[in-house]
């Protein structure tokens, strides 16, 4: 898609927000990822054992690395009001859901310890692995809240199309139920709201700079559905 100068589009657009500039900037691979076959299926739940087990394997590598990143944001926010937030999301996703989660599941689908601690990395893991250190280690706020953007939001847009009722298999409505509600609505909502906070304050390199980073985790977000399809 054409690069539109965040200045020349804010003038015409329905919503003028930052990270509504760079999520309509990353179509069609956006719309591609909530829209993914396989996300709908865990929506029914009838994505096949093989499968599920294979990228809740390698999601659980996703989510040391966005663990890893989620310290990087309390570092490097420019505030004390923005550093809380991801400190509380912290404590939610290394103690109780996500932790529990992934070992429960992991452990009906037939996983083993190994498969937990040191599976072998699929390309697109290693690559999104990578994107993430990139973020981390620049300890630049925007680029970090670019990749947590992409991750959260797109994992929202998928969750919150899925119809009632859900699975009764806990691995697939637990899996829904972490990314839809409102405490998640409201942490898309405040790193979104973060985004289009410092977004307009910063010159067009610096704009292009997260935009490049939010695109490359859009992209990755769609070659990690394709993995866990097996296409
Ligand atoms: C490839 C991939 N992208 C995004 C997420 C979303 N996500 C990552 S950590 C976290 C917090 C609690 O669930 C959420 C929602 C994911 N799991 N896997």
């Amino acid at each position: 898609m054409e690069q539109i100068p965040y200045d020349e589009w804010r003038a015409s657009a329905v919503d003028p927000a930052f990270s509504e500039w760079m999520r309509s900037l990353s179509e069609p691979e956006w719309t591609a990822v909530v829209n993914h076959p396989f996300a709908a299926s865990i929506t029914r739940g009838d994505v096949p054992d093989d499968d599920m087990r294979r990228y809740l394997i390698q999601d659980f590598q996703f989510v040391d690395s966005f663990t890893a990143l989620l310290g990087a944001a309390v570092a490097c926010a420019d505030s004390f009001e923005s550093r809380v937030p991801f400190g509380q999301f912290l404590g939610e996703i290394a103690t109780t859901e996500e932790l529990t989660y992934f070992h429960r599941a992991l452990a009906a689908l037939g996983a083993t310890p190994a498969d937990m601690t040191s599976p072998e990395l699929e390309p697109v893991t290693a690559d999104f692995r990578a994107l993430m250190d990139e973020a981390r280690t620049s300890l630049d706020y925007p680029l970090v809240l670019a990749v947590l953007c992409v991750a959260e939001w797109s994992y929202l847009g998928w969750a919150s199309r899925a119809e009632e009722p859900l699975p009764d298999n806990f691995v697939y409505r637990e899996w829904v139920e972490l990314h839809e509600g409102p405490a998640f609505r409201a942490w898309v909502h405040f790193l979104r709201d973060e985004l289009d906070r410092l977004g307009p304050a910063m010159d067009e390199e610096g704009r292009a700079r997260v935009l490049d980073f939010f695109r490359r985790a859009v992209r990755l977000e769609l070659r990690f559905f394709d993995m866990a399809a097996g296409s």
